[in-house]
């Protein structure tokens, strides 16, 4: 018999979440069983924190149910001959140290991926941030060589993946983050114009000074004052990846405008929103060019790691306030 941890919802977040929203829970699981579902016993090793986890913690969650989440596990007892013990998964089991399954619901890692590469990388450039990159700019921007492409959240988990990606496309990059650090690390990864939009004086001018011509690619996970802003920015059939609205998640009160349809008009823009599962039937291909650009050295990952488990709460936290370089991740 295990026992696991888990963290739990205990109360629905009201503004920015707290500390004492949270609840630690232990649990104890049955032992496996030949035939039936309890095949695999697998203990989390890296989880991750999301920003989609606030959104859908009041869409899909109620009070007492175990934080959704995705974490890198180590089968720890097979009764599944596909999962030998010690293979590593990328499992979709929440916040908890250890979980059953039967296989299903378990990714094993590309197969070519290196024994000298963090596993914790499939959770973020090698996984589903990464994959979120790749297809907002591909099958969204439509991005091409020579354009401009302007990013905000750059230095985060799907940000830092874009700018690159852009780079690799043949388009000159534009990244703003909300400090020094995270700018001086855009500079270092090769964007071409990075700034601190918590900084300076105008976002407006910062913009226009970064790339005077405009942006024919805006990828967004932000939302709010600086996508409206940014809009007055985008190139006459400029293209909108809506891919986070992050500025919106903790309000609770809805933000007022001001509203884009006239910018949309006149330049005649495309705007979509999109949410990475939709081409979850061309998942293999965006993980291999992405773990090939990783191990090629020519998308450089940062991971901001906790270490505990207990710390989860605080991470999460953490990551939403702009602490996180790069993917936010624990290690159990
Ligand atoms: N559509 C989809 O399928 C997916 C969408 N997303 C979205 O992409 C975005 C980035 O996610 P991810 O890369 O995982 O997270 P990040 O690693 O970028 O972490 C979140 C970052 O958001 C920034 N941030 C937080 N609050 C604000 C605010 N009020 N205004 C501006 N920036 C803020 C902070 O950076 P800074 O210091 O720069 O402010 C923080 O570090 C999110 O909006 C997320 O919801 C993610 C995955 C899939
Ligand atoms: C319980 C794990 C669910 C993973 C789904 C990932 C989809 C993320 C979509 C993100 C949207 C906004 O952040």
């Amino acid at each position: 018999m295990v026992t696991a941890k888990a963290w739990v919802l205990k109360k629905h977040f009201e503004g920015f979440p707290k500390t004492s929203d949270f609840d630690l829970k232990t649990i104890e699981l049955p032992n496996l069983k030949d035939g039936g579902k309890r095949k695999l016993l697998l203990e989390s090793v890296f989880l991750s924190v999301d920003p989609y986890m606030r959104p859908y913690s009041r869409r899909d969650m109620k009070e007492g149910d175990i934080m959704i989440g995705t974490q890198v596990a180590r089968t720890v007892e097979s009764k599944n001959p596909a999962f030998t013990v010690g293979t590593f998964v990328v499992a979709r089991s929440g916040w908890r140290t250890h979980f059953i399954s039967d296989g299903k619901d378990l990714q094993l890692l590309p197969s070519s991926w290196p024994e000298s590469l963090p596993k914790s990388l499939a959770l973020g450039a090698v996984g589903m941030p990464g994959l979120t990159a790749y297809f907002g700019l591909l099958e969204v921007c439509k991005m091409k060589p020579g354009e401009t492409v302007l990013v905000n959240a750059a230095a985060g988990a799907v940000g830092s993946v874009v700018g690159q990606l852009a780079k690799i496309g043949g388009c000159k990059v534009v990244g703003c983050a909300g400090s020094d650090a995270k700018v001086a690390y855009l500079k270092k990864i090769g964007f071409d114009e990075a700034f601190n939009y918590k900084t300076v004086t105008s976002l407006d001018e910062a913009l226009r000074k970064a790339s005077p011509d405009g942006y024919d690619c805006f990828f967004d996970n932000v939302g709010g004052k600086f996508a409206s802003i940014a809009i007055n920015h985008m190139k006459k059939y400029g293209r909108i990846a809506v891919c986070g609205a992050i500025s919106q998640y903790n309000d609770s009160v809805p933000q007022q405008g001001p509203y884009m349809q006239v910018p949309m008009i006149f330049k005649e823009l495309q705007m979509e929103g999109f949410i990475v599962t939709r081409w979850n039937n061309r998942r293999e291909e965006g993980l291999k060019a992405l773990l090939k650009w990783v191990v090629e050295g020519k998308v450089k990952c940062h991971e901001q790691v906790t270490e505990g488990f207990e710390n989860m709460p605080m991470a999460f936290i953490g990551m939403l306030k702009g602490e996180n370089l790069g993917k936010a991740i624990v290690k159990v």
